[in-house]
């Protein structure tokens, strides 16, 4: 192939001002312009993006041991510690295999209760017609559910964590995409004001680690699954990565299937066709009760709606690596320190793979279409050994609270409200979607 090319930039601060203006734009023009690989600039940092599933395959499989997560994702080590997310190497590997059993699908289906129960909470204290933000409604019950799944019981704290979430993704997100990118640790009033909030939830989740090893009554959740963790050379897990894992997940998990949930709704009230079959389908496997994880195999349509809105808006829209040791890729060397990002927003519009890419169109998802479809040109969870560990949970969490709230209600979006993307870290709605509920039984 041909040298690489990108879009020219200025003399010290490259493209960062274009990408910091309007981001999707300038993706969007890079790629129409320069196809599949092209190279950027921000300051002094070397960037390429790759947006054909054989060059994604090349970076995140082919190449995996020598990439690492990009820099900016590492400022997060000052929240998430050496969690399964940000950590690296072989201290990644062992923790990985050593979590896997937790996050099969076996075992997954054990917290299928849990996630009827929050949801069936939260939809019994919606009223017929009542207006709402369905993002933070979806939110609230994502957390309290990685908080139950976790700890095995409501947790009096949950909301100073989604509080401390929220400050440390906000900062992370302006970090990425606006002003100066000034690190994590750099003593901003908000910044410290993260810290300090840290080191609250530290001295709380390390409380609760000590309390359960000194009772370790027969708890089915997470955090016993973390505890008695044992990793392949006998020795056992430190409280200090435990806490480290916990963060991760509550960070990794709740606002992903949040996000998902929330586009879904979105896409759904656009699209009364689709809406019907859906309730139709709902209304026949359920028949109004609560659902069940052996309800999965039955919500075919379902899965079908969840895999679109995934394709459509994908929550994690982008991911990075940064290369530690000089690499090929389409046939090109990419520099040691260079950044490599694969963005799946619009790996998941492109016309080669998808036809009618811009229509939301669950009926595409059919066994053929899977079959034919490259493996890395749907990468709703990341691919390669790096795949999102929370995918069957994700996929389970948010099609039986969307089957839930759909034998519910229905909704109906308010009219003058303007629901906005926001790429941040993920794919947040801007200043919310609001919705009307009407109840359907
Ligand atoms: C719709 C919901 C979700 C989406 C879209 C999503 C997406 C992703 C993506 C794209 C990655 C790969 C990042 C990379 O390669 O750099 C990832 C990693 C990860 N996710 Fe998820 N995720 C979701 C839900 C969850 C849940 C529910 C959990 C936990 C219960 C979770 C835990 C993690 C963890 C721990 C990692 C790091 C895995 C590793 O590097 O070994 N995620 N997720």
């Amino acid at each position: 192939m041909n040298e690489i090319t990108g879009p020219k930039g200025r003399f010290i601060s490259g493209n960062f001002r274009d990408i910091h203006k309007d981001m999707f734009a300038f993706f969007d023009k890079c790629i129409a312009e320069h196809g599949d690989i092209f190279k950027f600039r921000a300051f002094h940092v070397k960037c390429y993006v790759v947006n054909r599933p054989e060059y994604i395959e090349e970076l995140l499989v082919k190449n995996h041991t020598r990439v690492r997560k990009p820099w900016d994702l590492r400022q997060l080590r000052i929240l998430l510690g050496k969690g399964l997310l940000t950590n690296e190497g072989q201290p990644w590997l062992k923790q990985r295999r050593a979590s896997q059993p937790s996050f099969q699908k076996k075992r997954i289906a054990e917290y299928a209760k849990i996630m009827a129960k929050h949801i069936e909470k939260h939809v019994d204290t919606w009223e017929d017609g009542e207006e709402l933000d369905i993002h933070q409604k979806m939110m609230d019950v994502a957390l309290y559910i990685a908080g139950e799944t976790l700890f095995g019981t409501i947790v009096d704290d949950i909301e100073n964590i989604e509080r401390l979430l929220d400050l440390a993704m906000n900062q992370f997100g302006k970090m990425i995409s606006g002003g100066v990118p000034l690190p994590l640790w750099f003593p901003t009033p908000l910044n410290l004001r993260m810290i300090w909030m840290t080191y609250k939830f530290d001295f709380a989740i390390m409380d609760m680690i000590r309390e359960r090893k000194k009772n370790p009554q027969q708890a089915n959740d997470l955090l016993s699954d973390l505890i008695n963790i044992k990793y392949e050379d006998g020795s056992p897990i430190s409280d200090k990565q435990v806490r480290d894992e916990i963060i991760t997940l509550i960070a990794a998990g709740h606002e992903t299937t949040a996000i998902s949930l929330s586009w879904t709704l979105y896409l759904l009230a656009q699209h009364p066709e689709v809406k019907e079959k859906l309730f139709a389908e709902v209304d026949e496997v359920l028949a109004g009760r609560l659902p069940r994880a052996s309800d999965m195999q039955n919500l075919t349509y379902t899965v079908k709606v969840m895999k679109e809105s995934m394709r459509f808006y994908p929550p994690a829209w982008g991911l990075g690596r940064e290369v530690t040791e000089d690499i090929e890729i389409a046939g090109q060397k990419i520099a040691k320190n260079s950044q490599v990002f694969v963005l799946m927003y619009f790996l998941h519009r492109d016309p080669r793979f998808y036809e009618n890419p811009h229509e939301f169109y669950p009926e595409r998802w059919t066994p053929e279409f899977e079959k034919q479809l490259h493996r890395y040109a749907y990468l709703p969870f990341g691919g390669g050994p790096r795949l999102c560990i929370g995918n069957h949970f994700a996929m389970m969490e948010t099609t039986l609270l969307l089957a839930h709230m759909m034998q519910k209600c229905d909704f109906e979006l308010v009219k003058d409200h303007a629901v906005v993307m926001h790429p941040s870290v993920t794919l947040r709605p801007k200043n919310g979607i609001r919705m009307i509920v009407h109840k359907r039984k």
